[in-house]
């Protein structure tokens, strides 16, 4: 059988307020160069034929260009201006993947997810139309209660990352809807419209860089400790 062509949609549309950087946090520099080029490489390493759609803030599409120019970066990519929500931006994003096949949805944000990662979302969402990566809680979880909180199971939870790799015909019909304020990924919409999302086991390096200590973390992934 012929392979689905892949897409990915790197979503970078944010303004990273958590960070409180002068800079959006995906261009901050780690290891030398800014997040989303880590991010970007990373999905080439996976599959050199990717296509690649990089989702940025309109304001900030000129920034990108000149950064790319300034690191020599030339891995092809489209651009695409992103909405005020992630939900926005990946409906922007939506919009330049032409045709069917495969697309990952995936955070610019979290640079050190590993190529078997990605492969194993792509495997999945062919073989069951969704593909979410999770990784199991290390803490223990309470839930917020009107009297105050009580304990939960944790083995009964997963904390979700990205990729999130869908069949397209699935995720355009899902980001069709109006969007919801419990839409906080791409699985939670794909699911309002009564698709089974399967999970794949991701790897807790794959961190969504967002607040200022996170990036302590990512400069010692990026040297290889
Ligand atoms: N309007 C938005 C908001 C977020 N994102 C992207 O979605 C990913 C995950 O979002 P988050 O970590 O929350 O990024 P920000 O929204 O930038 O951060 P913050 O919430 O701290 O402002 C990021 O790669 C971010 O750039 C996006 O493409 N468009
Ligand atoms: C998509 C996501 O990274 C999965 O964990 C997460 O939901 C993004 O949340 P954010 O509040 O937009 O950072």
């Amino acid at each position: 059988m012929a392979q689905l062509p892949e897409y990915a949609i790197i979503v970078a549309g944010g303004t990273g307020a958590r960070m409180q950087h002068d800079l959006p946090k995906q261009f901050i520099e780690v290891a030398g160069k800014p997040i989303l080029m880590h991010t970007i490489e990373r999905f080439y390493k996976y599959n050199p034929a990717i296509r690649l759609i990089v989702v940025l803030p309109q304001e900030q599409l000129t920034t990108w260009r000149e950064l790319c120019r300034k690191h020599n970066f030339k891995l092809f990519h489209m651009t695409v201006a992103g909405g005020t929500t992630r939900f926005g931006s990946v409906k922007n994003g939506l919009g330049a993947v032409m045709g069917d096949g495969l697309i990952a949805v995936h955070d610019g944000v979290r640079p050190f997810v590993e190529v078997e990662t990605i492969q194993a979302a792509y495997v999945a969402a062919t073989k069951y139309g969704s593909a979410v990566v999770a990784v199991s809680p290390k803490d223990s979880i309470r839930e917020l209660t009107e009297e105050g909180s009580r304990a939960v199971p944790r083995t009964k939870y997963k904390l979700v990352q990205t990729p999130q790799v869908f069949q397209a015909s699935i995720l355009r019909k899902a980001y069709e809807q109006p969007e919801q304020e419990y839409f906080t990924d791409d699985a939670s919409v794909v699911e309002s419209i009564g698709e089974s999302i399967t999970l794949v086991e991701g790897s807790y390096r794959n961190i969504k860089i967002t607040t200022p200590e996170d990036l302590i973390l990512a400069e010692s992934f990026a040297s290889g400790n």
